[in-house]
């Protein structure tokens, strides 16, 4: 049974339809990861999921059960908002404690569990202190701390990591998935950073526009998403997505023909192409130049940001032994139509892969 379910949800907010029909299961015991951009609605299904705001129409199920007329107080949801709040004048204990306190537990079962808590997130040297003695990333981990005093069935992360340095983002990401294993329940977490999902979730929900536009585990969402959304939000370096245009079953990709799937309709196209498919040569079968713009290192990979034709493409590849292009310099670049995920304009959904010969039939 799902720990989560959100049945036919829609909320409006005066002509804005900010969630539209939004339907999702978070399996028990799972960390489920939704992603999507800014305003496509992850705090909105949160708060809603948590009783903050209700929906219009739609069911909210806690393990089963129809909690969507129960008051915020009897969910029995860990809650770790994206803006929080901490109380100034409170030190970090009291700050941590607050929920356990609400809830009239005993001092000492208080004591033991901040002190559990604390020593899991490193942040025990902290306890005497007030938010204002904290940095940035140890203010967020007492929010994050705070947020798992309840002895919930689900936890809810809102973009917890949001705003932190690189490094601390990554040491903290581990600690959640460890978090999630320890506490053996269930993660719901949102973010709209791309490596942050891919590091954390098992399975994902990909959020756009205030609706669900797929859900699938993370290795099939990498290899065949559904839709341009799930592309571009998950892989790093970020996938390129170009306007492309089809006529009689071939597509022409600035200039470059390709043959499109079986019963391509005539219109406009995104040609969906991963950093790692741009080759910078003249190995593949779709063949044309670039200038380069902007290389970076990092570490094991390299990459390179073209102007192909006037549009950005980002060609990225291993390291190991290969010498960079120089800055500005006009190079060959090619690209196996096979590897050309090509969608919808419109609806944003996969319409296939590209195919070699459009050149021919086009
Ligand atoms: N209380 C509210 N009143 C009016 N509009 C709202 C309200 N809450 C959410 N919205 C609108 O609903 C949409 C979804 O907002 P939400 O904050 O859920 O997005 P998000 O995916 O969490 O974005 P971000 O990543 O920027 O936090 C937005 O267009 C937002 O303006």
């Amino acid at each position: 049974m799902p720990a989560v379910e959100l049945i036919n949800v829609s909320k409006t907010f005066g002509k804005k339809k900010a969630l539209d029909n939004v339907s999702l299961a978070v399996e028990e015991g799972s960390f489920t990861v939704m992603c999507g951009p800014p305003k496509a609605g992850k705090s909105l299904i949160f708060r809603i999921l948590v009783g903050l705001e209700t929906a219009d129409e739609g069911r909210i199920l806690l393990s089963g059960r129809d909690i969507t007329d129960e008051p915020a107080s009897r969910r029995n949801i860990g809650y770790v908002p994206q803006s929080f709040a901490l109380y100034p004048h409170m030190s970090v204990f009291d700050n941590i404690a607050y929920p356990l306190h609400l809830a009239g537990a005993p001092r000492e079962e208080v004591a033991r569990k901040v002190d559990a808590t604390v020593a899991m997130l490193s942040i025990t040297h902290l306890v005497k202190k007030t938010p204002d003695q904290l940095s940035g990333g140890e203010k967020q981990r007492v929010a994050v701390a705070r947020g798992l005093m309840k002895d919930a069935a689900v936890f809810v992360l809102d973009d917890p990591l949001v705003g932190l340095d690189y490094k601390l983002r990554e040491r903290l990401m581990d600690e959640m998935k460890q978090l999630c294993e320890e506490l053996r329940t269930t993660f719901f977490y949102a973010t709209s950073d791309s490596l942050e999902a891919l590091t954390l979730a098992q399975s994902f929900i990909v959020l756009d526009d205030g609706r669900v536009v797929e859900k699938a585990d993370v290795l099939s969402l990498y290899a065949e998403p559904q839709h341009v959304r799930s592309l571009e939000l998950v892989g790093f370096p970020k996938a390129n997505v170009l306007q492309a245009t089809s006529a009689g079953g071939a597509v022409d990709l600035a200039g470059l023909k390709l043959a499109g799937p079986d019963g391509l309709a005539a219109g406009a196209v995104l040609a969906g192409i991963r950093p790692e498919d741009v080759r910078l040569d003249h190995s593949q079968a779709l063949k044309t130049e670039g200038t380069v713009q902007i290389i970076e290192h990092l570490g094991s990979e390299i990459v390179v940001y073209l102007d192909v034709g006037g549009s950005p493409v980002t060609a990225a590849f291993a390291a190991d032994g290969v010498v960079p292009p120089d800055l500005d310099s006009r190079i060959p670049v090619s690209v196996d139509p096979s590897r050309i995920m090509l969608f919808e304009t419109a609806s944003g959904r996969l319409l296939g892969r590209g195919r070699a010969g459009g050149a021919v039939h086009g």
